[in-house]
């Protein structure tokens, strides 16, 4: 059955999404670390729930099977838990279910780079992801924007540009709770 109970906007879980590489997974762990929360990385936990490798899966499943068994994970880690810092894969957030349930949930940030800040990272993943494997620079381009109108749909948006992880982290950190003391202070949650 649905739970349509509001979820303290404190509690709501903290979703990164955005483009392969922009450092959703090294900056949700740094930001899980400064707020004491557990971090849960989706292709991750793809990999323990199914005991393969996300490029396993895509060669020997299909990007199809994958696709469902992402939007499985994530429609019930999003629906059943709170206080959690969730890194999506780059893709995750094109299905339009994912899209859903995330923002009604959770608080999402979109992690931006520039394209040519973005093409810097490349060499850095170009082997572990499969959607990049046999695709020139300018199909990677395309993909690239035209991804973003998927992405246009957060709550927040972070431009990563020039800032290494720690400093986005910090940024995300400080921004979070400027929102938590503005839409719920402390002094209504202590009843105070
Ligand atoms: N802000 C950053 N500045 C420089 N390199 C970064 C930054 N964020 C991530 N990286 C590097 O880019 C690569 C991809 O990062 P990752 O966190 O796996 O991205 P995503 O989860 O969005 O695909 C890694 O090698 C990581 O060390
Ligand atoms: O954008 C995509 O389609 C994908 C992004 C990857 O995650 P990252 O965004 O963490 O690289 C991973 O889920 C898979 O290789 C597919
Ligand atoms: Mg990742």
């Amino acid at each position: 059955m649905m739970n349509h109970t509001e979820i303290p906007i404190r509690e709501k879980n903290i979703v990164l999404i955005g483009f392969m590489g922009v450092g959703k997974t090294t900056i949700g762990r740094l930001v899980a670390k400064k707020l004491y929360r557990d971090f849960i990385d989706i292709d991750e936990e793809i990999e323990k729930t199914y005991n393969m490798p996300v490029t396993q899966i895509f060669k020997e499943l299909g990007e199809k099977k994958f696709r469902q068994m992402e939007r499985e994970i994530i429609t019930k880690i999003c629906s059943n838990t709170r206080l959690k810092i969730i890194a999506l894969g780059g893709g995750a957030y094109l299905q339009e279910e994912v899209r859903k349930v995330c923002l009604s949930k959770c608080i999402v940030y979109f992690l931006d780079l520039s394209w040519d800040s973005w093409k810097e990272r490349l060499p850095l993943i170009i082997n572990s992801r499969p959607v990049l494997q046999n695709k020139t620079l300018d199909e990677i381009e395309a993909l690239f924007f035209k991804r973003r109108a998927a992405y246009s749909l957060h709550n927040s948006k972070v431009s990563t540009n020039d800032l290494d992880p720690e400093t986005a982290a910090n940024y995300i950190v400080d921004s979070l709770i400027t929102a938590w003391d503005l839409y719920q202070p402390l002094s209504i949650v202590n009843n105070e």
